[in-house]
């Protein structure tokens, strides 16, 4: 994958080395784009490996939309995962986009990371994304995800039935909410990337500029309080930033729902709803943006807005997918 942003030198901020040792370890890079059925566990992976949050994570299905990389430094290598929409199967116009998405994410990456649930077992979900994958070229390394969950029998059986599906480097089994195998995957991502400069600043962990990630926030504090009566459709935009003289920001943000009865359910009785809501983002953006946040959140009616081609180009999605 290539991208303009690529350093032409390495960063200063390397880690502390004598200047033999670091001449003698070349420093290694690559894209690790994860795949997976909706709910499967990505954003929540991407959270553990990064360390940080930058993916939202919800138990609502589909909630990524768009390409969200978290960075993670591991010893010398720079790993920038993709973590991609849900693999499903689309029907309207905006899943569609989303789906080829992932797709094109995979196509692009060095290493290609199928993560699946193992809790739920090999469903046809599952058998029709291996299926997909045997188009991929890239290598794949499988990710048997929520193992915290399972019984050791079944999911020694299951490991043996999924490695007969596909063709696999390795196969790992993991728990992206505690932490365990992470470090292995870690370790083996980290040596299997090809050598060359990173593609990043040391200290940057998401690309996802500050803006879009506090209407992420704000968009994840909505499902959380009402995933059962508003479609995922809805978004959130911050529509002005405005850094002040004494160090604070102003942040104005509009949710957008599809009909005048989902705005009566985020405002919520006396604008109750809709003031947790801020309340709860309000914390998490001030510990993302590092600075006092003064939030303000408006709620507008906008029909058909899966249809408007400029909402894909902000989601960094493809409108005639
Ligand atoms: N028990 C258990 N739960 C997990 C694990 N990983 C993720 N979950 C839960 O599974 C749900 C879905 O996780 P996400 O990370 O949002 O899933 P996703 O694959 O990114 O979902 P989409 O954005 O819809 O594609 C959340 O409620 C997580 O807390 C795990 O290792 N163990």
């Amino acid at each position: 994958m290539t991208d303009d942003t690529q350093p032409e030198t390495l960063p200063d901020a390397m880690p502390d080395k004598g200047a033999d040792e670091t001449a003698a370890v070349p420093t290694r890079s690559g894209f690790v784009a994860m795949l997976g059925a909706p709910n499967a566990g990505k954003s929540t992976l991407v959270n553990q490996l990064v360390g940080t949050k930058v993916s939202i994570v919800t138990h609502k299905v589909q909630t990524t939309r768009a390409l969200v990389r978290g960075i993670a430094i591991k010893d010398r290598t720079q790993i920038v995962f993709v973590d991609t929409p849900g693999v499903f199967n689309p029907k309207r116009r905006l899943d569609r986009a989303m789906v080829k998405t992932a797709w094109g994410g995979a196509k692009d990456a060095d290493i290609v990371l199928p993560i699946i649930d193992a809790d739920r077992g090999i469903n046809d979900e599952v058998l029709a994304i291996m299926d997909r994958l045997k188009d991929v070229k890239q290598p794949k390394v499988l990710l048997l995800n929520k193992v915290d969950q399972m019984r050791r029998d079944r999911l020694l059986a299951m490991t043996q039935e999924i490695s007969t599906k596909g063709e696999f480097e390795r196969i790992f089994m993991i728990s992206a909410l505690n932490g365990s195998g992470c470090d292995d995957l870690m370790e083996f991502l980290a040596a299997r990337l090809p050598e060359g400069p990173w593609y990043y600043p040391e200290d940057q962990i998401s690309d996802l500029p500050l803006r879009q990630l506090a209407a992420e926030i704000t968009r994840e504090k909505l499902f959380l309080r009402l995933h059962q009566e508003i479609p995922y459709a809805s978004t959130v935009e911050t529509e002005r930033w405005e850094n002040r003289p004494d160090g604070s920001v102003r942040i104005e943000q509009t949710i957008y729902v599809e009909r005048d009865s989902q705005k009566a359910i985020v405002l919520g009785h006396k604008g109750e709803t809709v003031k947790a809501i801020g309340q709860a983002a309000r914390r998490e953006i001030t510990e993302a943006a590092e600075q006092t946040v003064h939030l303000f959140l408006f709620v507008k009616v906008r029909e058909n807005w899966g249809d408007d081609p400029e909402r894909y180009r902000e989601m960094g999605l493809d409108y005639t997918a």
